[in-house]
């Protein structure tokens, strides 16, 4: 298996450079060349297995021989081991054909641990056969930097810096990543919102010379082996309602488009998908573009779901490319356009392709608190504003199929906002109950990309 940019004008790469790499030098996205396939017989036979075992039949083919397959297997044993649930993921029944697949029984309580846990395993050893090291710089609304700080936290070949909008996650958000007090961790609070952050980040991806002198990596979707983890749950729950031989539809709350980039690559490699339903919160410029053919920033409001108070969504370009046909020009022009000018426009046989696979909507934020609240009283069940999004949502897609709502972080990483909607108070787990009087530790920048370079330079143990 090797890996082509979204771009075409970086070299292709086997799977362990591509994981390193993060962003292509292009400034592209890396994808697989060819998208593995799975038979209905494939599929059926993995009935009945552990999500583990699941994990190691779906991402084989991606990893292409490139870890021995006892090593990888330890990996996959190994991050999953931190998960505090048996099933890992578990599918939970709300009503008729109405399930949330719950993806926060990790150590910070989101489904960016279902990825992270597994991807600094999948990095460590590549640095350690290598004898490399890396600086990892990730930029987070508040979900994703507390699973990398958590999961990358201590580890002797890498030192992770993360950028977060100052002022903008939500209190447990923050803890989780300025507490750690680990050596190797630097939590960055940025003078911006999320989307001046995930610029910085690829500034900086782009900055050849920092890049390469600081040996930079890195742990957001734009890393392709974020992506690749996250399909495993795809093909969990769907066995779980009857898959190969049932469709099973996913309504996934949607920011950096990642995680339901994930569900479409289930699609590719043979999983059958009824609908994929894309959910966002009042920063709709996903269901807007679904709608109008339109991508158009019209900046960021900030919402009781903050880690989806997103504009420029980073993985859309994946989509683009394959919607395109693959063809690379028509990323470049898109993304050219959308640097200069805030917008492009999808030309019309990729949005009908587009179409074809997704539907999607937004909640607005009286329709997020109803749905916590309607949610309780009719199942007795306490969602996450996140996950109440695409609850919401996918009301309007309730089908033959089942619908399975992603169910993306526990209630109490926003207790203000669940408290305020329904009036119940979700505790944090016992494990992390000292979480919010352990000391802070991190930096308060500007939206500066020379000063935070400035920073990750003097502050890393990896630059030559
Ligand atoms: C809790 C939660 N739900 C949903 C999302 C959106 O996921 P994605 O960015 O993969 O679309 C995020 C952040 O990305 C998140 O932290
Ligand atoms: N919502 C995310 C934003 C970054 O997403 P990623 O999946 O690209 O890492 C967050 O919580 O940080």
């Amino acid at each position: 298996m090797h890996y082509v940019s979204t771009r075409g004008e970086a070299p292709a790469l086997g799977f362990a450079d591509t994981v390193l790499a993060g962003l292509a030098h292009d400034g592209g996205l890396y994808v697989p060349a060819e998208w593995p396939q799975f038979s209905p017989a494939e599929i059926r036979a993995m009935r009945g297995l552990s999500y583990q075992d699941i994990g190691l039949r779906v991402l084989a083919p991606y990893i292409g021989g490139e870890i021995a397959a006892p090593v990888f297997e330890r990996l996959v044993r190994e991050a999953y081991a931190t998960f505090r649930h048996d099933a890992v993921c578990p599918l939970v029944q709300l009503g008729p054909n109405n399930f949330v697949l719950e993806l926060f029984h990790g150590p910070t309580l989101a489904f960016k641990d279902v990825a992270m846990q597994l991807l600094a395993r999948v990095m460590d050893h590549v640095l350690a056969e290598r004898g490399q090291r890396a600086t990892i710089v990730g930029a987070t609304s508040g979900d994703t930097g507390g699973a990398a700080i958590e999961a990358f936290g201590g580890r002797q070949r890498t030192d992770i810096f993360i950028l977060f909008p100052h002022g903008r996650v939500s209190p447990v958000q923050q803890r989780q990543m300025t507490t750690s007090g680990a050596v190797n961790v630097h939590a960055l609070a940025i003078e911006g919102n999320f989307d001046d952050c995930q610029g910085m980040l690829k500034d900086m991806f782009n900055d050849h010379a920092f890049r390469d002198r600081v040996a930079l990596s890195g742990v957001n979707s734009i890393n392709w082996a974020r992506i690749m983890a996250q399909i495993v749950y795809y093909f969990s729950s769907a066995l779980s309602l009857g898959a190969p031989d049932r469709p099973v539809s996913f309504t996934v709350p949607t920011g950096n488009f990642g995680d339901i980039f994930a569900g479409y690559a289930a699609k590719r490699m043979g999983l059958p998908i009824e609908r994929l339903v894309i959910a966002t919160n009042a920063n709709d410029i996903l269901a807007r573009t679904f709608k109008s053919g339109e991508y158009k920033m019209e900046g960021v409001v900030a919402t009781t779901s903050p880690s989806m108070d997103i504009q420029v969504s980073s993985n859309f370009e994946r989509l683009l490319f394959e919607a395109s046909g693959r063809k690379t020009e028509t990323v470049q022009r898109y993304m050219a356009n959308l640097k200069q000018s805030g917008t492009f426009t999808i030309d019309a046989a990729g949005l009908d392709a587009i179409r074809a696979e997704f539907d999607a909507g937004r909640a607005t934020e009286p329709e997020i608190a109803d749905t916590i609240q309607s949610t309780l009283k009719r199942s007795g069940y306490l969602l996450d504003p996140h996950t109440a999004a695409a609850v919401h949502v996918a009301k309007g897609y309730q089908d033959a199929a089942p619908m399975v709502i992603l169910g993306t972080a526990h209630p109490a990483k926003f207790p203000t906002a669940v408290n305020a909607a329904c009036g119940v108070l979700p505790a944090l787990p016992s494990w992390l109950s000292g979480l919010m009087e352990r000391e802070e530790k991190y930096t308060v920048l500007p939206s500066d990309l020379k000063m935070v370079e400035d920073y990750v330079s003097r502050h890393t143990r990896a630059a030559r």
